[in-house]
C-alpha cells in the first residue's frame, strides 16, 4: 500500500532516468508517486505502463518557467489520451497534433482549439476541414499544394492562421528516421533551394490565410542546443528577406521539438533552462542584426515532457540459455516498445519487487513477439538469480512507446495507469481479444 509519508532513499545513479519522485520501496521495489510498482503489477497485471502525472505536470511547468514569453506546445504524437490533453490544457500549454484522430481527441477533452497547432507532411481534406471547423489556431503548411487547397476551404469571412514549415539544412537527431532538418527527407520546404520563399509568397497572396510565422523541426532526441542555435540565423535571415520582398514582418517563430532525454544512467538530456537561455540570446542577437523585432517563440517538445514520466513494467516468463547468450523473455516487447527494433534504442531495465542477488551478469532481454529482432535490451545487467515471475521495470517509457504500439500477433496493448499522490487510476485499459476482433465484419 502507498506510504508517501515515510521517507525512502532515492535511486542513486539511476535516479536521473526515473521520475523525480521515484524512490526505493520495500524489499527491492521502486515506488512512483508513492506507490510500489509490484503492487501496481499485481493490481493491473503486466505488461503495464505507469504514468506519473506530477512528473509530467512539473515538466510542463519547467518549460513555462524557462520560456515565460514563448508558447510551449506539447507534441501529442509522443502519447495522447484525453487525460493527458486535459493536463496540458490545465498547465496552459499549446498542443501539437498531426492527425484527425489527435485533433478530435483533443477537442473531446475540451482542449481550446485556438491553442492547437496542426502538423503533417500530408493533411487529408477531412483533416483540413476538421481543423477549420474546430477553429484550430495554426495550421503548419508543409508543401505548396496545401496552400491553395486550404485557402479554398476557408470561409470567405475568415482568415486562417498558418505557418510555413521550412528546412533549414541542419542535420540533428538520434537516428536517420527522425532527422528532419535537411532536404533528403519528406518534411517541409527548403530554405536553400528557394522553395520556402516561394511558398511564403503564395501564402501572402491568399486573402484567406494569415501567415503568422515560420516553423522548423530539426529532428528528435537532440541532446545539444547547438543545432537549434545554428538554425536561428538561417530562419531569421529568411524572415528578413520576407520583410524586404513583401513588407511582411512575421510575429512568430516555431523551432519545433526534438529535445532529448536520458534513457540510461549517465546519458545527457537537453535542459530546458539552458535551452531557453541560449535560444533567447541567439534569437535576440540575430533579430537585432537583421533589424527585425524578436518574434514570439514557439517550441514543441513531446518526448521531453512525457518520456521521463512513465515506467514500463514487465513480468519475466522464461529464462533460457541458447548459444552464448542467456535470454530473459518478458510478457511485452516490440509491440509496446518498437523503439529498439526501429532505432536501435536501448532502454535500461531494473529488477523490481524483490531484492536480487548481489552478483550480476549480462542478459539479453527479449519480448514475446514472433521475430528474432524483438530484443528490448541486448546487454541488460541484472541480478544473476533472475527467474520467471520476476518483474523488470524500464524507466523513460512515456514517449513513442504506447503511441506507436501495435497488435502484432494479435496481442492486445497494455494498460496505462496514471499515478499521483499515492493513488493509481486506470487511464487506458488493457486491450482484449474481443477488442482485437471488434473491427471484423461478420463473415
Ligand atoms: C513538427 C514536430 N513537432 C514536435 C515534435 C516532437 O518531437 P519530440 O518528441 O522529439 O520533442 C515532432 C516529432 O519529432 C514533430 O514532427
Ligand atoms: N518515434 C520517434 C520520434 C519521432 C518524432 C516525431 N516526429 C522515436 O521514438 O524516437
Amino acid at each position: 500500500m502507498p506510504s508517501p509519508s515515510s521517507p525512502r532513499p532515492a535511486l542513486g545513479a539511476e535516479q536521473a532516468v526515473w521520475p523525480a519522485g521515484a524512490r526505493h520501496g520495500g524489499g527491492g521495489d521502486v515506488s512512483v508517486a508513492g506507490i510500489e510498482l509490484a503492487s501496481l503489477a499485481e493490481r493491473f497485471g503486466t505488461p503495464l505502463y505507469v504514468l506519473d502525472e506530477g512528473e509530467f505536470r512539473n515538466r510542463c511547468r519547467a518549460y513555462r518557467e524557462a520560456l515565460p514569453h514563448a508558447d510551449i506546445a506539447y507534441a501529442g504524437k509522443a502519447f495522447l489520451t484525453r487525460a493527458v490533453a486535459s493536463w496540458v490544457r490545465d498547465e496552459g500549454l499549446h498542443l501539437d497534433v498531426c492527425s484527425h484522430g489527435e485533433l478530435e481527441l483533443a477537442v473531446a477533452a475540451g482542449f481550446p482549439a485556438e491553442r492547437i497547432i496542426l502538423h503533417g507532411n500530408v493533411k487529408t481534406p477531412d483533416e483540413l476541414r476538421a481543423a477549420l471547423r474546430h477553429g484550430v489556431g495554426r495550421i503548419v503548411l508543409d508543401n505548396t499544394a496545401e496552400i491553395s487547397r486550404l485557402a479554398a476551404l476557408v470561409p470567405t469571412y475568415d482568415r486562417q492562421g498558418v505557418m510555413v514549415r521550412v528546412i533549414p539544412g541542419i542535420a540533428a537527431g538520434a537516428h536517420k528516421a527522425v532527422r528532419t532538418g535537411t532536404t533528403d527527407q519528406k518534411f517541409g520546404l527548403s530554405v536553400e533551394h528557394g522553395a520556402a520563399e516561394n511558398a511564403v509568397a503564395r501564402v501572402l497572396d491568399q486573402p484567406r490565410l494569415r501567415l503568422v510565422g515560420l516553423h522548423c523541426h530539426l529532428g528528435s532526441q537532440i541532446t545539444s542546443v547547438r543545432p537549434f542555435l545554428a538554425a536561428i540565423p538561417r530562419l531569421v535571415a529568411l524572415m528578413a528577406r520576407i520583410r524586404d520582398r513583401h513588407g511582411a514582418v512575421l510575429p512568430e517563430l516555431d523551432l519545433g521539438g526534438g529535445h532529448g532525454i536520458a534513457y540510461r544512467p549517465g546519458e545527457h538530456a537537453l535542459d530546458p533552462g539552458a535551452f531557453a537561455e541560449d535560444v533567447t540570446r541567439h534569437l535576440a542577437r540575430a533579430c537585432e542584426k537583421a533589424d527585425l523585432p524578436v518574434p514570439r517563440l514557439v517550441v514543441e517538445p513531446g518526448r521531453a515532457l512525457i518520456g521521463p514520466a512513465a515506467v514500463a513494467v514487465y513480468r519475466v516468463l522464461v529464462v533460457k540459455r541458447t548459444g552464448c547468450r542467456t535470454f530473459v523473455a518478458v510478457d511485452g516487447g516490440m509491440n509496446d516498445n518498437p523503439r529498439p527494433a526501429l532505432y536501435g534504442a536501448r532502454p535500461s531495465l531494473r529488477l523490481v519487487g524483490r531484492e536480487g542477488s548481489a552478483a550480476t551478469r549480462t542478459f539479453t532481454v527479449v519480448g514475446r513477439f514472433c521475430e528474432a529482432g524483438d530484443v528490448l535490451a541486448p546487454d541488460a545487467v541484472l541480478p544473476e538469480d533472475i527467474h520467471p515471475g520476476d518483474l523488470l521495470a524500464a524507466p523513460a517509457a512515456g514517449a513513442y512507446q504506447m503511441s506507436m504500439a501495435s497488435n502484432y500477433n494479435l496481442v492486445g496493448r497494455p494498460p496505462v495507469v496514471a499515478v499521483r499522490d499515492g493513488r493509481a487510476r486506470l487511464m487506458l485499459r488493457r486491450e482484449t481479444t474481443i477488442d482485437l476482433m471488434a473491427r471484423e465484419v461478420p463473415w
